[in-house]
């Protein structure tokens, strides 16, 4: 018999290969639910699931992923090491159909086009994201370090659909959220300024006293990355944010 399919999911894999993937995963869990912004609001329900290879992704056909923080390194070696297809490749892909992607931290990295200060050889990447970005920015493990940042989280522009009633310019602007920092990259350049749009930054004093902004959080169409922990604290907000983000891509996909 045919599985019952509820079509009012929204489904989210979490690249599980190394890394912070269980705190993501216990972030989604605790959204449950998502409505569409449309006149007649639906309500989704939210499904979240470990994904490790590419026939896993395959079998969960995601609305949406999460690449989380860890070692950008160690998770190229395992992506390529496995049997199964390589998982940047899919995932690359992925995002080509228009899918969306969240990098936090590591992941970020993985999807930025250029890299500063990756190990030597080079290191294989998703890419995707249109700047450059420097990977241990903040220093070692021991300047690790928490604050407080200001967001402004778009909605974006990659919404050619008028029949939904979704406001793509609105902007979900968060203040004081607690950030959390490890072994953090940092944004440096960005290299298509007009489709890649900063939805995070922070000023940092340096150890020489002089102030400079650093990028944080950026989105480029389905691409969203930001270089420090959501996923770390208590606050679900950014989370809610990009399930927000994949509901509406979908509605826009079957053209509610
Ligand atoms: N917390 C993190 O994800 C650190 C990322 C690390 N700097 C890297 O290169 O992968």
């Amino acid at each position: 018999m045919e599985p019952l399919i509820n079509e009012n999911q929204i489904k989210i894999g979490v690249l599980a290969l190394q890394g912070g993937f269980r705190e993501h995963v216990n972030m989604i869990k605790s959204i449950k639910h998502c409505f569409s912004e449309c006149e007649n609001k639906f309500k989704y329900s939210i499904i979240v699931e470990e994904v490790k290879s590419v026939s896993d992704i395959k079998k969960l056909n995601p609305h949406g992923m999460i690449l989380p923080g860890g070692e950008s390194t160690s998770m190229a070696i395992i992506a390529s090491g496995n049997d199964d297809e390589n998982i940047f490749t899919f995932l690359k892909d992925y995002l080509k159909q228009g899918h969306f992607i969240w990098g936090t931290c590591a992941g970020s990295i993985m999807l930025s086009n250029k890299v500063d200060g990756q190990k030597i050889g080079g290191q294989s990447l998703i890419g995707g994201l249109d700047v450059l970005i420097s990977r241990n920015y903040f220093g070692r493990q021991i300047d690790s370090f928490e604050t407080k940042i200001n967001l402004n989280l778009k909605y974006g522009k990659n919404n050619n659909n008028n029949n939904n009633n979704i406001n793509i310019n609105s902007v979900l602007s968060l203040e004081n959220f607690e950030a959390i920092f490890i072994r953090a990259p940092a944004i440096l350049d960005i290299l298509d300024k007009e489709n890649v749009e900063i939805i995070g930054d922070f000023i940092v004093t340096k150890k020489d006293g002089t102030k400079e902004k650093v990028i944080t959080a950026v989105k480029q169409n389905n691409i969203i990355a930001s270089v420090f922990h959501p996923e770390l604290t208590n606050d679900n907000r950014f989370h809610k944010y990009f399930v927000q983000l994949v509901l509406n891509n979908h509605l826009t996909k079957i053209n509610i």
